[in-house]
């Protein structure tokens, strides 16, 4: 076991904020994990624990088998970090940087070459530009050399692809790919949801609390009800309209449909329903059924948690 984390809990004084809530969960060697949920569900705060940056107030979690309380200089010669904004040296160069954070780990560049080469790279043409003027893409390689250049048994990147162009997300997941097959352990958090299959294993977070944790297919089999996928003219009208049918479990909008689910299972159940929407006069009903997707199980997880908790 790589990463074990047991019943942790962070609250922060001013303002005071329950960051999280009882967090436990184990991550394998080589896996690659995600932490998924909406900006403010604590992943910031869960990654600065388990770097010692910050101590939890309850708790105790080991990474690489080292605590995070008492062996904080063997945990960060272990880890690699990679904050949400890159923490690079705008001012000096891409080469600069890099040599920058190997000399702080007592180490070379040379020495770790073959595990950043595939990604160095794709920055090298540019290695004398500071890093304040490269794109987002090439900060975002640079800031993952600079997290493996000491060869970490373990990589934390909170939120890499935040405000990076698609075919860069994609090159960045291929990347990781292949620095699972070098048997590093990856933990990485992400407000995308698309982003959740590309993990073995994904942990879905919201204000401070695990929902669930599960391969995404393990997730999206668990969905518990059929799905459908509905649109015509007049979306907002339609989604008003649907929110008061009372044999409805769940509706809400989603990209050019609204996604719905009954409460009871009848093979009925759509049929009346649009024979319904017509006689209210909507036009161009179009409706299939549809497979859960990992967003419509956090949605689920999300409605179930309110519910218990209100
Ligand atoms: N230093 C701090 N003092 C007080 N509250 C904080 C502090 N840091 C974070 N918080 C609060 O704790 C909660 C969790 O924040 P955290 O940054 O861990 O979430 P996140 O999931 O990483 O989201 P984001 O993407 O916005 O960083 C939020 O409500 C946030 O406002």
């Amino acid at each position: 076991m790589e990463v074990r984390v047991e019943h942790i809990s962070k609250r922060y004084q001013k303002p005071e904020v329950q960051a999280l809530k009882d967090i436990s969960f184990e991550v394998e060697k080589g896996e690659l994990f995600g932490l998924i949920g909406p900006d403010g569900a604590g992943k910031s705060t869960l990654f600065r624990i388990l770097t010692t940056l910050l101590l939890p107030d309850e708790g105790q979690a080991e990474v690489a088998g080292f605590d995070v309380r008492k062996d904080l200089r063997a945990l960060r010669s272990a880890v690699g970090y990679m904050p949400g904004r890159f923490s690079l040296y705008q001012d000096l160069s891409i080469e600069e940087n890099l040599r920058f954070f190997a000399t702080l780990f007592g180490t070379t560049i040379e020495a770790n070459y073959d595990l950043i080469k595939d990604i160095y790279v794709q920055i090298e043409p540019f290695k004398d530009r500071r890093a304040g003027q490269l794109s987002g893409g090439m900060k975002q390689k640079l800031a993952l050399c600079c997290a493996l250049i000491h060869r970490p048994k373990v990589l934390f990147l909170d939120e890499p692809t935040t405000g990076v162009d698609a075919v860069s997300r994609k090159e960045f997941w291929q990347m990781l790919k292949g620095l699972q097959a070098e048997g590093i352990s990856i933990l990485v958090s992400t407000p995308y949801m698309d982003e959740a299959s590309l993990c073995d294993r994904i942990a879905l977070i919201q204000e401070g609390q695990i929902l669930s944790i599960d391969q995404p297919k393990g997730l999206q089999e668990k969905y518990p009800r059929p799905l459908f996928a509905l649109r015509a003219q007049g979306m907002n009208q339609l989604l008003d309209s649907l929110r008061d049918k009372p044999e409805l479990a769940s509706v809400y909008a989603f990209g050019e449909y609204h996604h719905l689910s009954f409460k009871e299972q009848s093979p009925q159940g759509m049929e009346a329903l649009l024979a319904d929407l017509r006689d209210q006069g909507f036009q161009d009903l179009e409706a299939h059924s549809i497979e859960a997707g990992v967003e419509d199980c956090f949605i689920e997880l999300m409605q179930k948690s309110d519910g218990s908790s209100n």
